[in-house]
């Protein structure tokens, strides 16, 4: 709020209740109700004016200026808010408490509830197939605590990492919509970018403060149950986190029913720059076509493609219930139940979201429509799993659970097609209540009443053009034109004179005004009530429908991973206790999936003699496909789906680790070759004899014998100390001598031929080293000038003597640390050179010209 608002000496009313509501949140934007509108004021207006792209207008003037007002309509604001909340705005929806019927004066308004990024629930502010997740980080000696919740899916988990690295990878991970954090010094840079921060104050996260405050909301004596008994970090970022919900809800929350304590060691692990290289579900760019989980996410319900997003997210270690999810979508498929399930589950619709919304009171009756018509699926569900021999697929029936009365009440007490909103009742079905049905029967037979009453009427006074009618003003009357007026009976009384007629009320009419006026009133307000209870009964069965949307929601991904296994060809992987790798005929999902032309499938191989592959070939060879494709087959079987491969046997996996080039960091303000280095010196501090690692072209960002020798180093560094199964790509074929015996590295290549001017790239993976580069007919076909290509093959010739008759024997560590460069056009000078030329004879003396001789052989 700016100075020039509040100092200003004389405020109206409205404006004083307005700067009274603002004080308290003054850093968000305070949506104002009026009548049909929200209103934004002063400073707020002329942000939402920008941000949404409204009129900036005013209301009136306060304090003696004017004030600058911008307002939404109520019933499209929730479209504004979404681009709000999109933006990572927080909207205070400021509503009117009182009837303005009633009171006189200013009607009182309060604030309601705080609609921020990381807390909604409302299905027009959620992106259906992405969890919108709050995150609170708190940190202490031993690293850092997580918590992070996700309103909307009833979901409350808790985590806790080491270092900034492994940070940096859960935030990666989970991406939330809202991230708080405690406003003090010293939190790593990166989090300054992060969308929708919010600084909370640090007394919020004491970790005993946070303990109790946790117990009493779970109304629990310990926290051991969650995993939390000693564990401060996770505890603090818990209770900070309940707090900011609690505090911007302002209601009860019994949809977090518990806290799960996700531990780091059971996935994966990911860090932030191997799932921006290997694509998961975004693109580098941002987008999200082309993405592993763009060609995976056939998933038939919402809350089916949330979960694959989070599995896919998070591999899992446990290969028991990764073989559990193996089996259940061979099962699937030898029985070809999938696909009727699949037909089954397009009529699903969001359960596991309509139960938050059940729970937090502000359902609507599309969202009980929906969960009906969902319950009313169970049984079909049930049918189709019942013949079906898999451990899991029959422990997800049983998490289903039976829920026909709640089905049952649902049938019964909403009708086919509810209206939107419950504001003007007709969602409670005939038959329900007898009340709200006799309360109803009184409206609607007011028709016939009428009719009747003007039927009577007009025999009565002998007067046939006599109407009974109702205006909104007036209420009901009987009408008799002016020239019939005399003849009115004199138990009318006269309401209304016109031009033409005259209108009257009977007590007869009168009373049936009241009664029917009083009985819509009464309807609706008993309808509000039903509704009310019925969503009261429904959360006494919460949990139970929560596990069932869980096992439906699982049920849809397994069911994808079927028909994806099936449509794509793929095979199931098997997980075993061995290590090594073993990929016969793998390949790249995404590049297959977009590609016209048909896919070289390739072959891996490594194990405990096999550890790394020196990859060389021709640029556009398929170096990175093939390595890709080879991290995305075990990812995917690390997640329970099958792999596009003829077979996949695997060994333990506790990481993948990348480092693949590309300039995409440069935003940060880094160089590529200082990206290219803090990512490789990630890998080599993290792999271990489990993990894969992709290394492609590294050292491509430097000088060729800086790079050549990095290169060098890393690779001997990975095989001999890490002993991580590497995949190394280069363009080093010095590299190549690497492959000795006994070293536990091997050579693979993949070629090129060259048909005339073409280049035709064969993609398929052989042992040993290549002997080729293509560079320059890579290069030709990428369209450089005919006369750049030409000049280079000059170069490169020249070169290519010089090498032969310099013979640098490039593994050899006493060439490497030459200070020597490879500088292609650095001219050929040295420190004699420029004495000499600094030298001008005809200014020295003879005795000068001698000195200036023994410095120059000195400097030789
Ligand atoms: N096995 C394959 N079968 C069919 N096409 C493939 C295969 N591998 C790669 N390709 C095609 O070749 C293109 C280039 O592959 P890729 O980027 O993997 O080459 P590269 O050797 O890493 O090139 P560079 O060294 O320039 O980075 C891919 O975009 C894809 O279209």
């Amino acid at each position: 709020m700016s100075a020039e608002q509040n100092n200003a000496p004389q405020h109206t009313p409205l404006m004083k209740q307005f700067f009274a509501a603002k004080a308290e949140y003054p850093d968000i934007l305070l949506f104002f109700r009026m009548g049909d509108f929200y209103e934004l004021f002063y400073d707020d207006a002329r942000k939402a004016a920008r941000l949404l792209d409204i009129t900036l207008t005013q209301r009136g003037s306060s304090g003696g200026s004017p004030i600058p007002m911008a307002g939404v309509p109520v019933h499209a604001y929730e479209g504004y808010l979404a681009r709000l909340v999109a933006l990572g705005e927080s909207v205070a929806i400021c509503e009117q408490i009182g009837d303005p019927a009633a009171s006189k004066g200013l009607v009182e308004r309060k604030v309601v509830r705080i609609v921020t990024p990381g807390t909604v629930t409302d299905e027009a502010l959620l992106q259906e197939r992405r969890d919108t997740l709050l995150m609170a980080v708190s940190r202490g000696r031993g690293g850092f605590g997580l918590a992070w919740a996700d309103l909307a899916g009833g979901r409350f988990l808790v985590s806790e990492v080491a270092d900034e690295d492994q940070l940096a990878a859960e935030l990666a991970r989970l991406d939330p919509a809202e991230l708080l954090l405690p406003d003090e010094d010293g939190w790593p840079a990166f989090l300054a970018t992060q969308p929708g921060l919010r600084r909370r104050p640090p007394w919020g996260f004491d970790a005993d403060a946070c303990r109790r405050q946790l117990l009493k909301f779970f109304g629990l004596h310990d926290l051991g149950g969650f995993g939390l008994e000693d564990k401060p970090l996770p505890t603090a970022a818990a209770g900070a986190l309940l707090a900011y919900v609690e505090e911007t809800q302002k209601q009860q929350l019994p949809h977090l029913t518990a806290i799960a304590f996700e531990s780091a060691g059971d996935g994966i692990a990911l860090n932030a720059a191997t799932r921006r290289h290997l694509e998961l579900d975004s693109r580098t760019d941002g987008r999200s076509e082309h993405t592993l989980l763009g060609v995976l996410d056939t998933s038939v319900s919402p809350m089916g493609g949330r979960l694959l997003r989070r599995w896919l997210n998070r591999p899992l270690r446990d290969r028991t219930v990764l073989g559990q999810r193996h089996h259940a979508v061979a099962t699937f498929i030898d029985a070809g139940s999938h696909e009727t399930l699949r037909e089954t589950f397009r009529g699903l619709g969001d359960i596991e979201r309509i139960l938050s919304r059940v729970a937090l009171r502000s359902a609507r009756p599309r969202d009980l429509s929906t969960l009906r018509d969902g319950l009313g699926l169970l049984p079909g569900v049930r049918e189709v799993l019942a013949p079906l021999d898999s451990p899991r697929l029959a422990a997800l029936a049983a998490e289903l659970g039976e829920h026909d009365a709640a089905a049952d009440l649902l049938a019964r007490a909403v009708v086919t097609q509810p209206p939107v909103l419950m504001r003007d009742g007709g969602v409670i079905a005939e038959g329900f209540d007898a009340e709200l049905d006799e309360l109803r029967s009184l409206s609607t037979t007011a028709d016939q009443f009428l009719v009747d009453l003007e039927a009577r009427e007009r025999a009565a006074t002998g007067i046939a053009t006599l109407k009974v009618g109702y205006n909104r003003v007036h209420g009901y009357f009987i009408e008799i034109s002016k020239g019939q007026a005399a003849k009115a009976p004199t138990h009318y009384t006269r309401r209304q004179t016109l031009t033409g007629a005259e209108r009257y009320i009977t007590e007869e009419l009168k009373s049936f005004e009241d009664k029917v006026l009083s009985a819509r009133e009464r309807a609706l307000t008993r309808e509000k009530a039903l509704y009310e209870e019925l969503l009261e009964t429904l959360n006494q069965s919460l949990e139970a429908l929560k596990r069932c949307a869980a096992a439906l929601s699982e049920l849809d991904v397994l069911a994808a991973f079927a028909e994806r296994a099936q449509a794509l060809d793929w095979s199931r992987p098997e997980l075993t206790d061995a290590p090594g790798l073993r990929i016969e005929r793998g390949r790249h999902p995404v590049v297959e999936a977009v590609r016209d032309e048909p896919f070289e499938p390739n072959d891996l191989v490594l194990d405990e003699n096999r550890r790394m592959l020196v990859i060389t070939g021709p640029n556009m060879g398929g170096k990175s496909t093939y390595m890709r494709q080879n991290a995305l087959i075990v990812l995917l079987a690390h997640i329970g789906s099958f792999v596009p491969a003829a077979r996949a046997v695997i060994g333990p996996v506790d990481r993948v680790l990348t480092r693949i080039g590309a300039g995409d960091d440069l935003a940060r303000g880094q160089s590529t070759f200082m990206v290219e280095m803090s990512e490789t010196s990630y890998i080599l501090h993290h792999a271990t004899a489990n993990s894969l690692v992709l290394m492609d072209e590294i050292g491509r960002g430097t000088s060729t014998y800086d790079g050549l020798a990095l290169a060098e180093a890393c690779a001997r560094h990975l095989a001999q100390a890490n002993r991580a199964y590497t995949l190394f790509a280069t363009h080093y074929f010095e590299l190549t001598a690497l492959a000795e015996p006994g070293s536990g590295i091997a050579n693979v290549h993949l070629d090129a031929i060259e048909h005339g001017d073409r280049l035709v790239f064969m993609h398929a993976v052989k042992d040993g080293p290549a002997n080729r580069s293509f560079g320059l007919q890579v290069a030709a076909l990428a369209g450089l000038p005919r006369s750049v290509v030409e000049q280079a093959r000059r170069t490169l010739a020249a070169l290519e003597q010089r090498g032969q008759s310099q013979a640098v024997p490039a593994m050899d560590p006493a060439a490497l640390d030459a200070p020597q460069q490879f500088g292609l056009f650095a001219p050929q000078t040295s420190p004699a050179m420029e004495a000499l030329d600094a030298i001008d004879p005809d200014e020295l003396t003879p005795k000068q010209a001698l000195e200036a001789l023994y410095r120059l052989r000195q400097l030789r």
